[in-house]
């Protein structure tokens, strides 16, 4: 029995330093080292990778893409196709998101009502009505091993009734989700999404909201939508200590290195973000001494790998030079190649995080990779 709800518990928790904390989450596809970052995969790929990369690169789970593939070419092909896993060649674990938060991003003609989101394809324009009942009847159809509640996420800065209202919305979603979740063979986990903007207050109704209706884990939403990074952290100094400890907490949508090291050290478990691949495409490289921009005229010359210490041979091989000339005539390798090397240093990162905080060492490995970033590129 577990001491917050009669949920089963796919966490283990195997070391903590300070707040930090590693574990292995096991799902039906596999095990999830923590602190783990999840690769973005859009509609069934990762832009500009091949699965074998992604996986080398150390990822172990990565992200469907609700919204996309129930739009195309539908969950009910999918899973007619053996569900996501079998479709896209990604044998491991996969989290999906409910829809809602890319709806709001992606799509116009949408509308919030008690009941749904309804929206219009950006595809065809055909209308769609995305309610957490459909959500999570199309993350089961995907097969996903984690999926997550429907909910409401508000953009900052926003009035204090517009987040309190979408709040409650969101926990009653939760209510929803839940039970439309519950025929999910054993194994399968629904995560709960905290909101409340950032108000304190409104964070803490909703983690207890959502630890009083019970989930395999907790995610923490409504951050990373334009808020400054401190009022970030705030929130998540306000809403991880009311999460049970026991249980597994996600960060939506983040983030930077910087952000990743600082929510790890109060108590965060995994992460999503496109900014590795998305950054990539743009040219622009994560190192251990920050982000390098190939755009940028100074590497026409340097014969320079990116990290002649990297343990990926894209980074210790290829020239600076030959990356900014790459990214320059838009050659698609310039893109594929600073999407492996980026999602390579984002896992060599999470390594480096769940090694130091097994180690009791998280404190120094934290001032020391801040440093190292700080020194920027040689
Ligand atoms: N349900 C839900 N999802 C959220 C997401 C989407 C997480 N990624 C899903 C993933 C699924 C597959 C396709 C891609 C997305 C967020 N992303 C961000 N910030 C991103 C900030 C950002 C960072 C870099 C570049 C652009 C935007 N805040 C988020 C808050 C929420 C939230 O409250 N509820």
């Amino acid at each position: 029995m577990n001491p917050d709800n009669d949920l089963p518990n796919h966490f283990e928790l195997l070391a903590t330093d300070g707040a930090a904390r590693t574990g292995r989450l096991t799902t039906p596809h596999g095990v999830v080292r923590t602190p783990a970052f999840m690769p973005v995969g859009t509609a069934g790929a990762m832009k500009g990778m091949h699965w074998r990369e992604v996986r080398d690169a150390g990822a172990d789970i990565v992200l469907g893409n609700t919204y996309h593939l129930m739009l195309r070419p539908s969950a009910e092909r999918i899973a007619a196709l053996g569900g996501l896993q079998k479709f896209t060649g990604w044998n491991g674990p996969m989290l999906t998101d409910s829809g809602g938060f890319q709806v709001m991003s992606l799509s116009d003609l949408r509308k919030v009502t008690e009941n749904a989101v309804t929206f219009r394809s950006h595809i065809d324009g055909a209308k769609v009505e995305l309610s957490p009942e459909r959500s999570i009847e199309v993350q089961r159809l995907l097969g996903s091993d984690i999926a997550m509640q429907m909910d409401e996420c508000v953009r900052l800065p926003a009035e204090r009734a517009d987040i309190e209202r979408a709040m409650q919305l969101s926990l009653r979603w939760a209510e929803r989700s839940k039970r439309a979740f519950e025929s999910a063979p054993d194994g399968y986990m629904l995560f709960g999404i905290v909101q409340g903007g950032d108000i304190p207050q409104l964070r803490h109704a909703s983690a207890e909201g959502l630890v009083a209706i019970g989930f395999h884990g907790y995610a923490i939403g409504g951050l990373a939508v334009g808020e400054p990074q401190a009022v970030m952290l705030a929130m998540i100094d306000e809403t991880a200590p009311r999460l049970p400890k026991e249980r597994p907490r996600y960060l939506m949508g983040v983030g930077t290195p910087d952000d990743i090291l600082e929510a790890v050290k109060r108590g965060i478990d995994m992460f999503d973000c496109v900014m590795p691949t998305r950054n990539g495409r743009h040219g622009v490289a994560f190192t251990r001494f920050g982000q390098v921009n190939l755009r940028n005229a100074r590497h026409a010359d340097d014969p320079r790998p990116l990290d002649e210490e990297s343990s990926w041979p894209s980074a210790r091989n290829c020239a600076r030079a030959y990356l900014h000339h790459l990214v320059k005539a838009g050659e698609t390798l310039g893109a594929m190649l600073l999407s492996e090397i980026n999602i390579a240093y984002y896992q060599f990162l999470m390594q480096g995080i769940r090694n130091a905080i097994a180690q009791g060492t998280f404190e120094e490995f934290y001032q020391r990779t801040r440093e190292d970033w700080a020194r920027g590129d040689i």
